[in-house]
């Protein structure tokens, strides 16, 4: 599956928004990709994972012992990629703004994957990173659906993206004026 058929399919499912989002990085970005409208949808998340599913299968070689959804945006990705790897699903959530590990146990040194919705700056991979070092997984790889940054943040471990989608995201301070012009909304979770 390429890039193309991807956002083909965000589209088809209304969820390439315009307006004025603010993202969970703090950056305001004129577009958003609410995932949710693609994820409500059984055939349409199937079909994305399950070609996720194949590029991790390529990229990572050995045995993956969990794949890790940071919630919200990623429990369902994580949980359908997971079907197709034949692997675990689990979560990090966060709790006092903090990904935790809440209802799981996992053995140290298990090998793990994390498998995001979206990235644009790579935080929430980056926390999430941290908050599974801690219990002493190691994690292989982190993938997502779309990259937003194209290929250029860095998570500290190789990022597998099904789609790279360049979209524009300024600082809350320097903002194009028609941009500024639109009242800006926050549809993540971070904060809630
Ligand atoms: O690469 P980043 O700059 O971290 O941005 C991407 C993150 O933003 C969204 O999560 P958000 O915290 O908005 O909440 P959600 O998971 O509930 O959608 C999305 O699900 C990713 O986790
Ligand atoms: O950076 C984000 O917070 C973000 C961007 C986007 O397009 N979709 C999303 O769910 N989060
Ligand atoms: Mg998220």
């Amino acid at each position: 599956m390429n890039t193309d058929e991807v956002l083909g399919i965000f589209r088809e499912a209304g969820a390439v928004l315009e307006g004025h989002f603010i993202l969970t990085s703090g950056l305001r970005s004129p577009i958003f990709l609410q995932k949710a409208r693609v994820f409500m949808h059984a055939d349409k998340t199937e079909r994305l994972c399950k070609a996720l599913a194949e590029r991790i299968r390529k990229a990572v070689p050995g045995k993956i012992d969990y794949v890790v959804g940071p919630a919200i945006g990623g429990l369902i990705p994580a949980y359908e990629t997971s079907r197709h790897l034949g692997v675990p699903a689990i979560w990090v959530e966060r709790e006092g703004g903090e990904f935790r590990l809440r209802r799981f146990e996992i053995a140290p040194g298990s090998r793990v994957v994390i498998v995001e919705d979206i990235v644009t700056t790579g935080l929430s991979i980056r926390e999430t990173i941290d908050c599974l070092r801690a219990l002493g997984a190691e994690v292989v790889a982190a993938a997502c659906i779309i990259d937003r940054s194209a290929g250029k943040t860095n998570v500290g471990v190789p990022l597998i993206a099904l789609a790279e989608y360049e979209v524009p995201a300024y600082p809350a301070d320097r903002l194009p004026p028609e941009l500024a012009a639109i009242p800006a909304i926050k549809p993540g979770s971070r904060n809630i």
